[in-house]
């Protein structure tokens, strides 16, 4: 059944020890973190999306990133097994939500790893990026959850970015969007648009033509709005410092079952 909910998940205090793979360390304002991820929530809610926050994790820096901790298709929730072990105790309180929503629950296994930023789905297609945080066996496992239920999974290279989803996302008529230079190969999907910005390549689908993005992507906004859609810009530089996008802040559930 269509639902418009969305998880999410408050920041730690200590988010300013968050990871940072490909990017230099740059000091992080836990206020200013705070304000720019209420302003994100307040986009979701504002654009029809209820908001449910997960319990809030101050021990993980990276909690807030709760995209990482699964990945949903349909009304099953396959709870992921963070490449970072440093992430997993993260995903306790993912799963118990998401039990209490009525989701039926499946887990990434050793020696699978799996983070939900490299799983982009298009329609029944889930593409699994492999690269730092995602294994083979979190890819076979992917597979194994998912194509008894009608997905197909498609894995594809992530070499120069932390996830699939820092490379590449898709707009409403299954485009796949991304800044070329870091996406390993293009050729992996049918139709493949290029942006101008490393961070143009991160939209949530708000609904409709609406497209929720980053504010430092301003070209792209322009690009994209030109093609008919309408960007919904947020503030998240502070969670950009530590690799975080639009997509990584939430997980929408938009078909549960009860
Ligand atoms: N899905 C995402 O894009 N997640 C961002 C995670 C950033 C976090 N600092 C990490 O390295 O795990």
């Amino acid at each position: 059944m269509p639902s418009r909910k969305a998880l999410v998940r408050q920041p730690s205090s200590r988010l300013d020890e968050g990871l940072v793979t490909h990017l230099e360390r740059s000091p992080v304002d836990a206020v200013l973190a705070l304000r720019q991820w209420e302003g994100y929530t307040t986009a979701l809610a504002r654009h029809g999306w209820e908001t449910i926050e997960v319990a809030p994790a101050d021990e993980c820096p990276d909690g807030v990133f709760v995209e990482d901790t699964v990945v949903m298709f349909r009304n099953v929730a396959l709870i992921s097994r963070p490449g970072a072990a440093v992430r997993r105790p993260e995903t306790a309180a993912v799963e118990e939500e998401l039990a209490r929503l009525g989701c039926s629950v499946n887990w990434v296994w050793e020696p699978g790893t799996l983070d939900g930023g490299d799983v982009l789905k298009v329609g029944d297609t889930v593409y699994v990026g492999q690269g730092g945080r995602t294994n083979a066996a979190g890819v076979a496992q992917v597979r194994a959850a998912f194509e008894p239920l009608g997905a197909r999974v498609v894995a594809a290279p992530v070499s120069s970015v932390l996830h699939l989803k820092s490379a590449v996302t898709a707009l409403p008529d299954g485009t796949v969007i991304g800044y070329q230079p870091l996406v390993d190969v293009p050729t992996v999907f049918p139709r493949f648009l290029p942006v101008p910005e490393p961070s143009g390549a991160h939209v949530v689908l708000l609904g409709g033509a609406r497209l929720l993005m980053a504010a430092s992507a301003p070209k792209t906004a322009e690009l994209l709005a030109g093609y008919g859609y309408e960007p919904v810009p947020v503030e998240i530089g502070e969670f950009e410092k530590l690799e975080g996008c639009v997509t990584c802040l939430s997980v929408r559930l938009r078909d549960l079952y009860v």
